[in-house]
């Protein structure tokens, strides 16, 4: 997976050399390329930025040195790259979303900054034919004051469910969200410590017991954190043993 990063402030990406991804790339799993924006602007002051049209606080970042950006990126690479476009206006990342974008060959972060990117530079690149699709994508509901910290945080959500990436993929399977649910609670040695004590089932060596109790936990957490995420399916398991009405 080849990933590319275009920000007005390049060295914010510069994490992206370390553990994670910089494993990832170490391994040739993912060659990442950040790109200064500035570099595509014309002018002595190297403008980004302009007042918006219609008035309103705030600056709006220019579409040309965008374009131009794009022109010369998206031609770098056989494949489509799908660009993705970090904003609090964007789809919820959520783990499927990781999951598909994982699947994609080339991502291309435009990372945004003042009050957002001209509109006219996402439409125009839907129009592509080396844009795969452009993706919208929130961490949440509040704002940033960039695209940056998403890009990293998305990066990271993806570049881990690589085929190869985390040494055991099994680990993938039980995670928080991978199954619907929240992960149920985890201990590890000393058994007791400060006087809170490991469950005695998952000292057991009872398998089927320590399975279900995991289940039940992450059950109980989601209903009670999350239960936007409760789904019948979930339960469909209590409601087959309930007594027929
Ligand atoms: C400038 O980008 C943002 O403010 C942003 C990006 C992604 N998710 C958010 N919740 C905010």
């Amino acid at each position: 997976m080849r990933l590319d990063y275009l920000t007005i402030f390049p060295d914010y990406l510069a994490p992206l050399g370390l553990s994670l991804p910089g494993k990832a790339a170490a391994r040739g799993l993912v060659e990442v390329h950040v790109h200064d924006l500035r570099g595509w602007t014309r002018d002595r002051h190297r403008t980004v930025d302009d007042t918006p049209y219609g008035g309103g606080a705030g600056m709006v970042m220019r579409p040309e040195p965008w374009g131009e950006a794009l022109d010369e990126l998206l031609g770098q690479d056989p494949h489509p790259a799908t660009v993705v476009v970090p904003s609090p206006a964007g789809r919820p990342l959520t783990q499927a979303l990781a999951r598909a974008l994982s699947t994609r060959p080339r991502l291309l972060f435009a990372c945004g900054r003042y009050e957002g990117i001209d509109q006219r530079v996402l439409d125009h690149a839907r129009e592509r034919e080396d844009a795969e699709e452009v993706v919208e994508v929130s961490l949440g509901d509040y704002v940033l004051n960039g695209g940056e910290v998403a890009a990293l945080a998305v990066t990271e959500a993806v570049v881990r469910l690589l085929p190869g990436f985390m040494g055991n993929a099994a680990s993938l399977e039980e995670e928080s969200h991978e199954q619907g649910l929240l992960e149920y609670p985890v201990y590890t040695k000393p058994s007791s410590w400060r006087g809170h004590d490991v469950p005695p089932v998952l000292l057991s060596g009872n398998h089927a017991a320590i399975a279900a109790w995991r289940h039940e936990q992450s059950l109980a957490r989601t209903a009670e954190r999350r239960p936007d995420l409760l789904h019948a399916s979930h339960v469909a398991g209590e409601w087959e043993v309930l007594p027929a009405a």
